[in-house]
Formats: structure tokens, sequence, C-alpha cells
């Protein structure tokens, strides 16, 4: 399973998050990424913790004021890329065009969506992963894993359907190695997460918890 810790806005301390999820990973073999402030990139990247961008932009260099370019977030330490995320959703050419351009960076992709159905859409466009995170259960206590196992399932299927070489994870309300155990016995083979690690008191102790089921 491949647990990749979305920092969003948080007001988190992206350094210590990163040095308890690199610890982690090397303690227990887990592959573990966390995906900061496109800001916060290059710091957290120095940790040695493997590194992800929450967004890129679909253009390549030129007058794109505001852009997060493919380019840019992979020369600051980044390995892969969230796209569509549920809080930055994007038009479907767009989604497109920003598969093309992390592909160029050389950047891992993964595509979010809210449903089975745009889990299908999505696999089409060739990502490495998609993953289906309900955006009721986003930010909420109980995992989707337990909350509704039939999106998870049904976003396998739906993957599976179009392109069984696109990996499927899931995301929202994920915190414990419970739940992490329970996406994987849906078929999942990674969970998105955020609050649990991004809010907690202790994020290397929920870290540890989140490997301990794998
Ligand atoms: O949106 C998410 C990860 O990208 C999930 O967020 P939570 O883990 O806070 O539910």
């Amino acid at each position: 399973m491949f647990i990749l810790v979305n920092l969003k806005a948080y007001p988190c301390d992206p350094i210590e998050v990163a040095t308890a999820a690199r610890d982690v990973a090397d303690s227990s073999g887990v592959r573990i990424a966390v995906s900061p402030q496109a800001a916060d990139l290059a710091r957290v990247a120095e940790t040695g913790v493997e590194t992800w961008a929450q967004h890129v932009s679909p253009n390549a260099h030129g007058s794109h004021t505001g852009s997060t370019l493919a380019e840019a977030v992979a020369d600051n330490g980044a390995e892969g890329t969230l796209i569509n995320h549920s809080e930055n959703r994007l038009k479907l050419a767009d989604i497109d065009g920003s598969v093309g351009a992390a592909e160029r960076a050389d950047l891992e992709t993964v595509v979010c969506a809210n449903n089975p159905a745009q889990i299908g859409a999505a696999t089409a466009l060739s990502p490495d992963a998609v993953a289906v995170e309900p955006p009721e259960l986003i930010g909420g206590d109980v995992s989707v894993a337990t909350a509704d196992p039939g999106i998870v399932e049904d976003a396998v299927a739906a993957a599976a359907a179009v392109d069984d070489a696109v990996d499927v994870f899931c995301g929202a309300g994920v915190s414990t190695g419970e739940d992490v155990a329970a996406a994987a016995d849906l078929g999942a083979s990674g969970v998105l997460l955020a609050s649990g690690v991004a809010k907690a008191d202790d994020p290397a102790a929920v870290l540890e918890d989140l490997v301990s089921e794998i």
C-alpha cells in the first residue's frame, strides 16, 4: 500500500510531518509520500521523504502568471503530483493537459475523482493512478472504506474496465492502520489522507499506526 499524505493548506509544520514520514517509511518499508504546499516542496524534499505536488498546471513555460508548472515542481524535488483534487477541480481538457505536463516532467500522476463514473473517465487519461474521494467524507472521522465500501469496490471495477494498468487509491477520513487495511481489502493499492496526520498532535504516532497493519 502507498500512503500519500496531502497537507492541503493546513497550518501544520511540513518539515515535522516530512521527517516523521521519512522515518516511518524507512523503518517500516512502506511507501509514504508527503504533498505540501507548492512553496514548501524544496525544503520538504530536502528531508529525503518522497515529495509530491498538490497540483500542476496544464501549461508549459510561457506567459502563464500564477501557474504551477510540472517542470518547476520537478526541479524542486517533487516525484509526483495530485491532479484534480476535490478541492481543486479542473475541466476534463485541463486534467488531460496536466497529466501530459506531469509526464513530460517525469512526475508520477494520481488523478482524483468523486465517484466511480469519474474514475472511469480519469482512467482513460492514462495516469499512473486514480483516487476516489467522496467529497462528503473528506475531513471527517469515518473512513471511506467503512462509510461507503461499495464506492471503493465500484471505483476499482470502473478503472479495471478501462485500463487495468492504472492503480486505484481511495481517500477521505482515513486515519488508522485499520482504515488502511480495510482499503486494501476492498482492492485499493493506496490511500490519500490529510487531516488525520496534518491536524494530529503527534503526526509520527499516527504514521506509525497507519503502517501497522500492512
Ligand atoms: O482530501 C483528502 C486527501 O487528499 C482526504 O482528506 P482527509 O484525510 O482529511 O479526509
